[in-house]
């Protein structure tokens, strides 16, 4: 193994806060805790809001995601979920046109909050509950479009089947916010040839694991997500010159993402 590994800038472990918001009964209990514990649980109280962690093993260092599983009502602020979040997934369900009128106007109130404070973040549209598809109200290419208008990835996924189609939309999103906190790509590791191995031990993956599941998402993805140079280039902070390293390294991160798609 040639041990080609990223070594973080500033010494710190990376550490992400990410939101998931959307109407209410679209999964989202269901994706943050699948994504925690990789198991399915069928009910959850729908009044509760938490915040659940996951340290994941990336590139030899510790990678802390929180994941706060929003629960919106009328009196709530949602400040506290905008300040708080590094990054958002947007979930509706494909079963529900309305979830997926309640998952616009999250897009559209995140993206205005974000341009108020002149701030950037990675957003992914999110339909979940693909395995009723003999019970869906959303066109794949409506979400594909939705995330178009807003510059924002795409996926449809579920939380009832293989903690594969989830997993990936994690990483990814992680991945962006990660590029966008710390100025640098999150690399997995590599082997002798350079080709992409295993994501870290914590998360049990080999390359044929991967390479399985990348094939199976990448039926889902929109096609914007394999060319970022698309999509969220607003409000760009700081200089021109930072703007071109960016610009470099998300190429960059652009080639990971074909390589693992
Ligand atoms: N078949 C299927 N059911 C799902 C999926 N995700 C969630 N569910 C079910 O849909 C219902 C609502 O899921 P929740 O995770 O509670 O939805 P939520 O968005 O957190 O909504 P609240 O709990 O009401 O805030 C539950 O009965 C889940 O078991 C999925 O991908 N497929």
């Amino acid at each position: 193994m040639s041990g080609r590994r990223a070594l973080h800038r500033n010494g710190n472990s990376p550490e992400f806060n990410l939101a998931l918001v959307g109407a209410l009964g679209v999964g989202k209990s269901a994706l943050t805790v699948k994504y925690i514990t990789r198991r399915f649980i069928m009910e959850y109280d729908p009044d509760l809001e938490g915040t659940y962690t996951k340290h994941e093993d990336w590139d030899g260092q510790t990678v802390t995601v929180h994941v706060m599983d929003t629960c919106d009502k009328e009196d709530n602020d949602p400040s506290r979920y905008l300040k708080w979040a590094d990054a958002f997934l947007v979930v509706y369900s494909i079963t529900s046109s309305q979830s997926f009128q309640v998952a616009r106007e999250y897009m559209e109130s995140i993206s205005l909050y974000l341009k108020s404070q002149g701030r950037e973040c990675p957003v992914a549209l999110v339909g979940n509950k693909i395995d009723l598809e003999r019970y869906r109200q959303v066109n794949k290419s409506e979400g594909a479009s939705l995330a178009t208008e807003y510059e924002t990835v795409f996926y449809e996924t579920t939380a009832a089947e293989e903690y594969e189609l989830l997993e990936r939309v994690f990483q990814r999103i992680i991945q962006e916010a990660h590029f966008d906190k710390y100025g640098h790509i999150l690399q997995p590791i590599y082997v002798a040839d350079d080709r992409p191995m295993a994501w870290g031990q914590n998360n049990h993956q080999t390359l044929q694991h991967h390479q399985s599941s990348q094939s199976q998402l990448h039926q889902q993805q929109h096609p914007t997500q394999l060319h970022p140079q698309h999509r969220r280039p607003k409000s760009p902070k700081g200089t021109i010159e930072k703007k071109d390293e960016k610009n470099q390294q998300k190429k960059t991160l652009n080639k990971f993402f074909k390589i693992f798609n």
